[in-house]
């Protein structure tokens, strides 16, 4: 297993960032949570004029058994048929990754089909987790491997240049293991979780409470217990992003969440490893009902409510501007001293 320590975030680069702040030329506060942004990014790097530039998506793709009880409105093969979409560039991902000029690498770490592009880096555990409804998601072994890879991978991609993380995924049915995952930690009703995903009818809304509910009961997962929650009803490529998202802390380096998936596996890795929270900024709030229930176990506030609601990292990806702002005004705004601007009488 991974080390799990995640190391203090620098309270006195914060301190020293939000004075040199109040200096700037502009009435104190008027940049409003930019300026708290700015202080968290200074307190996870270590330094006042953070560098968050470029930013990485490191997206994770994994099948997932629990399809076969009807839960998502897209077949299967959607999460193969994506992945070759991400390596093309016509992806939404892809798309909002451009934009801000951020680095792409997608890993196989569980797709059920085989994944021949040479772009797509194979480190498939399993072919698809097995459905939670009848059986373990995975082993105890392979979701330690998957957060492992994850770990890995997110540790190459930062040593490769990367200053923010944006941690993504695929994976149809995703939605409904995230809503089981987060139901374990939290105790709370799968019904005031489980949402539309890909857009299922009515009816297949209430299957999906009924095989949450059911699989909860069935496996009845330690609520304390990371790893045991993974392997009852998680999914690989959750795993994967929570050892990712443990590297990311490790290194100092400021992850950006995105929505349903990731904050629920944001959610897992702070189980796993406390701390690693203070490393996170959120991007946006989810259509996905169920994000809410996560935002306020995690207790961070989300930037934009743009009600996104497909994954990928694209949240993250369309909110990392706001993030460059807050770098920015730090950075390169003028002083009052040095620019001659009478202060506040
Ligand atoms: C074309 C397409 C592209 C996607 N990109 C992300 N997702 C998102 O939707 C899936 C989860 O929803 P559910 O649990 O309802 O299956 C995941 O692949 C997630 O990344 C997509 C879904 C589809 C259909
Ligand atoms: O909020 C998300 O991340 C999400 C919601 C629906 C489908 N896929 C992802």
């Amino acid at each position: 297993m991974i080390d799990l320590q995640i190391p203090s975030v620098h309270k006195n680069v914060g301190e020293s960032a939000a004075n040199y702040i109040e200096t700037l030329t502009k009435p104190s506060g008027s940049l409003g949570r930019l300026e708290q942004i700015a202080i968290d990014l200074a307190k996870m790097t270590g330094n006042e004029f953070p560098n968050i530039t470029p930013p990485g998506i490191l997206v994770f793709a994994a099948d997932h058994g629990i399809v076969n009880e009807g839960v998502s409105a897209y077949p299967q093969d959607v999460t193969k048929q994506m992945v070759t979409n991400m390596v093309d560039g016509g992806a939404a991902i892809n798309v909002f990754g451009r934009q801000i000029g951020a680095e792409f690498r997608i890993v196989d770490i569980g797709v059920v089909t085989d994944v021949s592009e040479k772009e797509v880096i194979n480190r498939k555990i399993r072919q698809s987790t097995g459905n939670f409804a009848v059986e373990l998601a995975m082993t105890k072994e392979e979701v330690e491997k998957a957060v492992q890879i994850g770990f890995e991978e997110a540790t190459l991609f930062m040593e490769s240049g990367v200053k923010c993380l944006i941690i993504g995924e695929v994976g149809i049915g995703n939605t409904t293991a995230s809503s089981a995952v987060l139901a374990a930690i939290t105790g709370a009703d799968p019904a005031s979780i489980v949402g539309f995903g890909t857009g299922i009818s009515k009816e297949q809304h209430e299957n999906k409470i009924a095989v949450v509910q059911k699989a909860i009961a069935f496996h009845q997962p330690n609520s304390k217990d990371a790893i045991d929650i993974l392997s009852k009803v998680g999914g690989l490529e959750m795993a994967a992003m929570v050892g990712a998202m443990i590297a990311a802390a490790q290194k100092q380096t400021p992850i950006l969440l995105d929505g349903f998936i990731s904050t629920v596996s944001a959610c897992v890795a702070k189980l796993l490893a406390p701390g690693v929270e203070n490393y996170m900024t959120l991007s946006h709030q989810s259509a996905e009902p169920g994000h809410l229930v996560a935002i306020q176990h995690l207790q961070i506030e989300p930037l934009l409510n743009l009600n996104m609601r497909l994954g990928e990292g694209t949240g993250a990806a369309v909110a990392y501007p706001i993030l460059l702002s807050a770098v920015n005004m730090i950075k390169e705004m003028a002083t009052f001293a040095s620019a001659n601007v009478a202060e506040k009488t």
